[in-house]
């Protein structure tokens, strides 16, 4: 875990390993000090001899500058190594999953996915720095402080052999409680994220639906039951500090007691029963340290598994990076295709599906509701990877192409697709970043979208997140153009032009003919008048291919069309 996670530390490499030393540097500087003031106590004090006690205390003062120089150093490198690496982090998981294909995409869920990407490594960089700044700090005080105690204390050592131990049993216990609770934690985040996503991307459909009272009580329960385990971790966090000053205390009672018997017989100077009680505020207050350090890694443990789940997550994709440059041509061939979501094991959505479609041809795609015809095209641009058979376009195997150029040799148009905030100009070049303003133009006419040329701003006219400044219809439709600036061999619409009227339709589609010229045009449509001039026309049931055939062909014999017909055009031949 550590190994994958250190290879985002990179550029800050340096600045993560000066840290723990200057955090050696101050608690050096600060066990040093309680010594040197035992010694002036001891034989300054005692022997009234000023100059001694001068000199000592420029020591102290020279130890507690540098003590103060190293600790601000160390602070000021650990934030910057630590938020370095969690800015690498980030970078990298967001990177590797802008590889992920759509099963990848499908198997975690985007709230987890942003709760990954934010909260949980946050949690990862809080680890990483207490690692860097008080791993080292806490044992190291530890240990000298023991030392010291040993060197000034003799015997009083022992006091620790009981204080110790009821303080490890205690943070054990304590982790054991608590870690179970921040897991939890987590789990209510990815709940709580997946609301506030669904709230926000389905907002209009929320008020259209009066849906605000509910979402609200999702909301609330949701966040109520992150209010409530932090609440309990919190209740356990507080016993910490009444906990230690108990042992604390009972430790200075007894080396009171001790101490004091000790100086009695001779055995020990003031100064250094002084200098012992400083050292047990280190030694218990660095194991006090340990023990939170212990409980925020076991924290951030469970965020770093999540993190590493998805670096580790291999895009279910095979990407082939030497494959073919580009498209030949428009062709597209189903052999014995079968298709599943979840892989050999689960349902088939896809049946050996055989189809071939040539070069420039129209092909209209009808079927009811979840017959498939959505993982039909999906194939085509390679979302998914078929189960088994084959899928060609251009005469090869659509794994056998750099996905990049059978992506741009095939534009899809989806059922949901998505306009981002920026300008008419900015969304339409996502299909060809080099297109210039006659070709946006064009793309923009045959996509009957020419209502951008009646705003004054045309093609920089805004558009908001969403596109939410149009109407559904105009979404569609400059979604159809920028799948145009592409210039693709194969053009697929999935339902795309369901929000527009069917006069506006009929005007795509003889736009599209008069202007797209040797482009395969594949459409799913549930309206027969979409499709109803098309080359030929498929029609899916339950992942089977029905039929196949012109619009008179299926007229004549196949009953599915034969009801569609009749249901949408009360029987009349509109051809
Ligand atoms: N991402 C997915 N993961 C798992 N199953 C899916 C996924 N998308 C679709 N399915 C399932 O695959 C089947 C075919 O769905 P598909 O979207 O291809 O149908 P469709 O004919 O396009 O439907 P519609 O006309 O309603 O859009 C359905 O049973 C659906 O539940």
């Amino acid at each position: 875990m550590i190994k994958k996670l250190s290879k985002s530390i990179r550029e800050y490499k340096t600045t993560a390993l000066l840290t723990p030393l200057y955090m050696i540097g101050e608690v050096a500087m600060e066990v040093l000090i309680p010594t040197l003031m035992a010694l002036i106590i001891d034989n300054g004090v005692y022997n009234s001899d000023i100059s001694y006690i001068v000199k000592l205390s420029i020591l102290i003062v020279v130890a507690a500058i540098l003590s103060m120089a190293f600790g601000i150093m160390g602070a000021k490198s650990g934030s910057k190594a630590s938020c370095g690496f969690a800015k690498n982090l980030r970078h990298d998981l967001f990177h590797h999953i802008q590889d992920f294909s759509f099963k990848n995409i499908d198997s975690f869920s985007t709230s987890s996915l942003i709760t990954r990407l934010t909260t949980d490594v946050q949690n990862v960089q809080q680890a990483f720095q207490m690692i860097i700044r008080i791993c080292f700090r806490a044992p190291i005080m530890f240990i000298f402080a023991i030392i010291m105690v040993v060197h000034n204390g003799g015997t009083l050592v022992a006091v620790f052999a009981v204080a110790i131990p009821v303080l490890i049993i205690f943070c054990a216990l304590f982790i054991k409680k608590v870690f179970p609770i921040f897991n939890r934690i987590f789990k209510h985040y990815d709940k709580l994220n997946r609301v506030v996503e669904e709230n926000l991307t389905g907002i209009r459909t929320v008020k259209a639906y009066v849906r605000e009272e509910l979402e609200k009580e999702k909301f609330d329960a949701s966040s109520s039951a992150i209010h409530d385990d932090f609440v309990k971790a919190q209740k356990m966090l507080v016993l910490i500090n009444p906990v230690v000053q108990s042992v604390s205390y009972a430790c200075i009672l007894a080396i009171c007691y001790l101490g004091a018997r000790l100086i009695s017989v001779g055995d020990m100077g003031t100064g250094e029963l002084m200098s012992v009680f400083t050292y047990t505020m280190q030694i218990l207050s660095s194991l006090i340290m340990i023990a939170m350090i212990l409980v925020q890694l076991s924290m951030s443990k469970a965020s770093a598994e999540r993190i590493i789940e998805v670096l580790e997550a291999k895009p279910e994709m095979e990407l082939n990076e030497n494959g073919l440059k580009s498209v030949e041509d428009g062709s597209v061939v189903f052999e014995h295709t079968n298709f599943s979501y979840s892989g050999k094991d689960t349902p088939l959505v896809l049946h050996d599906i055989n189809l071939e479609i040539k070069s420039g041809e129209m092909v209209g795609i009808l079927g009811s509701t979840g017959s498939g015809k959505s993982s039909l095209i999906s194939l085509i641009a390679r979302l998914y990877d078929v189960t088994s058979g084959s899928v060609k376009v251009g005469g090869h195997d659509v794994r056998d192409y750099d996905i990049k150029a059978l992506r741009d040799g095939v534009s899809v148009v989806l059922q949901k697709n998505t306009l981002f905030s920026g300008t008419v100009r900015s969304n339409l070049l996502w299909g060809n970043e080099s297109a210039s303003d006659e070709e946006l133009t064009w793309a923009l006419k045959s996509a009957n979208a020419d209502f951008v040329f009646t705003s004054k701003d045309g093609l920089d006219t805004v558009v908001e997140q969403g596109g939410n400044n149009f109407s559904g219809g105009q979404k569609q439709r400059l979604c159809i153009a920028r799948a145009l600036v592409k210039k693709p061999k194969v053009l697929i619409f999935d339902d795309s032009t369901s929000a527009v009227d069917t006069a506006t339709d009929f005007a795509i589609r003889s736009a599209l003919r008069r202007d797209v010229k040797n482009c395969t045009k594949i459409i799913i449509a549930q309206r027969v008048n979409s499709v109803m001039d098309a080359d030929k026309i498929v029609i899916l049931e339950n992942g089977y291919i029905d039929d196949v055939g012109t619009h008179d062909e299926l007229l004549s014999r196949n009953k599915t069309y034969q009801d569609l017909v009749k249901v949408q055009l009360g029987g009349k031949d509109n051809g």
